[in-house]
């Protein structure tokens, strides 16, 4: 149970920003935070990364619907005893459910994370999707971390 806070504080943090974003800001106005490397822009996608699908909406809820059901399951078989698993997966949940949100209310997701250190057009984002590239990576490392432990096992 401790591990699903972890998702309902990302995506309490995740609304807060978008909604401050939203009611402070006009769409396209940038605020400089560190000259050339990062802003605060608002911005609206009715796409997934990098715009893709662009307002396939049923598609979106389909693919959430399927990853939500999919770490819940997780959550409660696979990664029982598993902490890094479990706080990936709340992670990726929190984020998830974070621009679900956003698609079931205004048909588009709020962007506003504007920085050109991952490369100049790296698209502007959000905190939902820095909690599920974080809970990706760690997902990454966790299966690394079985995969080098079966190999221990294996060879004793
Ligand atoms: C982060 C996944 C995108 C997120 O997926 C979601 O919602 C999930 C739960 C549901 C989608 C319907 C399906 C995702 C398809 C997977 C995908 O797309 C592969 C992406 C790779 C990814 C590593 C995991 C790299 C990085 C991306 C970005 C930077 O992330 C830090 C760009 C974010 C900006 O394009 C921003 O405008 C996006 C906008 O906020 C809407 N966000 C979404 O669709």
């Amino acid at each position: 149970m401790g591990y699903y806070l972890i998702a309902l504080f990302v995506i309490i943090l995740d609304q807060f920003t978008k909604w401050t974003v939203v009611r402070n800001m006009e769409i396209g106005e940038s605020i400089k935070i560190i000259d050339h490397f990062f802003y605060l822009t608002s911005h609206r996608n009715k796409g997934a990364a990098w715009g893709m699908l662009e307002g396939q909406m049923w598609l979106f809820y389909i693919i959430t619907l399927i990853v939500v059901s999919g770490i819940i399951y997780y959550m409660q078989t696979q990664a029982k005893g598993k902490p890094l698993f479990q706080v990936s997966l709340a992670f990726i949940l929190g984020g998830a459910v974070g621009n679900f949100i956003d698609r079931l209310f205004r048909k588009e997701v709020v962007d506003f994370l504007d920085t050109y250190i991952f490369g100049y057009d790296f698209p502007i984002f959000n905190i939902a999707d820095s909690a599920l590239t974080i809970g990706v990576i760690l997902l990454f490392i966790q299966m690394f971390k079985e995969e080098r432990k079966e190999k221990v096992s294996e060879h004793g």
